[in-house]
């Protein structure tokens, strides 16, 4: 944990994600939808933008970013999406992309989702085929799509078979997080993105998971400050990680920490609010340490500290606390559909400890069924 973020809330923190001739950066501060004119204005080919938004979002921002871009001079149409996970499927997609076209966006012109991780990933995978390519930007509005999905280019739509399974690696231009858009987020959802943000303390930042057990309440209770911090380390990890290794050959996927899980735990939950995805990956980390435990790779005091950690926030922390019976041999159905099998092994993000997560493909079918045995009597 080395970003420091002092200094008056309006004060920008910038961060770059550096690939190259793609490199882009990622402006964390408040007030910045309201200055989004001014901080996009530099990227644009073309003084014409598409906003993607979702009518909830829609409702709180649309009209707030709109007088911004006007001020600089910026015309924009926008589009509509209703909101929740539903709409990340083939239906909406179609349907984005025909009112891209119908609205006769052109190649030179600029893409702006703003939203949550929805909006974010189905625009931009919406960018990244129309007229075979179209810049977008993400202006993330939920603490999820401020530190993990609005960074790393990770697009796509859930499908019948499974979560993300259609999708690119499409890069945005520039991130603009602006903090202040956390305060009309539900508690539940900040809590989700939460998950997120604990993620990369146990991945390989052990003072940063210290450092959220003395400061994640004040976070959710509204301390700016302890947002703004937060939303910078996440973000500083997630782009240093995304910059090794963007397309996930290799350590991209300690990003995954938890997801094996979560994401099968969704699959049955039927992509609704029953469980949303922060809360998924909360239940999927604990998961993946008790497995850890489990092989004796982890002391098992060290999944007590995570469970005691989102237990305190008011996180749920096992699959009981969904309400509902899952069947083991139906999660590793899902489970087998993950985008890190290889050659039919499933892939884990395992941990030696908080703070050092590590990739195998050594766990064993008799070993994930023992771990789920467990996880489900639970
Ligand atoms: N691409 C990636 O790298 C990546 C990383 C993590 C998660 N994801 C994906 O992100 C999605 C989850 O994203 P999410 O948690 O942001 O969910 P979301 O986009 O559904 O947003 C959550 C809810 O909050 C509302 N909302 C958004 N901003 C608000 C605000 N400022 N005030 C009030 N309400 C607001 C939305 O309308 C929605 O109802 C999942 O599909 C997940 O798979 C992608
Ligand atoms: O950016 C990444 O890489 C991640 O794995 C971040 C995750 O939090 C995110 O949920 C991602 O969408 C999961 O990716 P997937 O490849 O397992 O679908
Ligand atoms: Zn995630």
């Amino acid at each position: 944990m080395n970003v420091t973020a002092s200094g008056p809330a309006t004060e920008i923190g910038r961060l770059a994600v550096d690939l190259g001739s793609r490199r882009y950066e990622i402006l964390v501060g408040g007030g910045l939808i309201a200055r989004a004119g001014s901080l996009v204005l530099p990227l644009l080919k073309n003084r014409r933008v598409l906003i993607v938004t979702d009518a909830t979002v829609g409702r709180l921002y649309l009209e707030e970013l709109v007088h911004s871009l006007e001020a600089a001079g910026i015309r924009q149409d926008s589009i509509v999406l209703p909101p929740g996970e539903a709409t990340k499927d083939f239906r909406h997609l179609e349907e984005l992309c025909s009112r891209l076209l119908e609205a006769r966006i052109e190649r030179n012109q600029m893409i702006l989702a703003l939203g949550g991780g929805v909006i974010g990933d189905i625009t931009g995978f919406a960018a990244s085929i129309v007229l075979r390519g179209v810049d977008f930007i993400q202006i993330p509005t939920t603490l999820l799509a401020q530190v993990d999905s609005s960074v790393g280019g990770k697009t796509g739509i859930n499908t019948a078979q499974g979560k993300n399974l259609v999708g690119s690696f499409y890069q945005p231009r520039l991130v603009l997080a602006d903090i202040d858009a956390l305060d009309s987020l539900p508690r539940r959802e900040l809590l989700a993105g939460y998950a997120e943000v604990v993620k990369y303390g146990l991945i390989n930042d052990p003072a940063f998971f210290s450092w959220l057990e003395t400061h994640g309440a004040d976070l959710v209770e509204g301390d700016t400050a302890a947002r703004r911090q937060a939303v910078m380390t996440s973000c500083a990890a997630k782009a240093a990680v995304v910059a090794a290794d963007e397309r996930e050959a290799d350590q991209r996927a300690l990003l995954n920490l938890g997801h094996t899980f979560g994401h099968a735990l969704e699959a049955e939950c039927g992509y609704t609010d029953e469980l949303l995805h922060g809360e998924a990956v909360a239940i999927g980390m604990v998961m993946a340490f008790e497995l850890s435990a489990m092989l004796g790779l982890s002391p098992p005091e060290d999944t007590a500290r995570l469970v005691r950690h989102l237990a305190a926030v008011g996180l749920p922390t096992s699959p009981a606390a969904i309400g509902r019976d899952f069947d083991a041999d139906r999660l590793i159905h899902h489970m087998q559909q993950d985008k890190k099998v290889k050659d039919g092994r499933l892939t884990f993000v395992l941990a030696r400890g908080i703070g050092r997560a590590f990739v195998s493909r050594e766990v064993e079918p008799a070993q994930l069924e023992a771990l789920l045995a467990r996880s489900l009597a639970a």
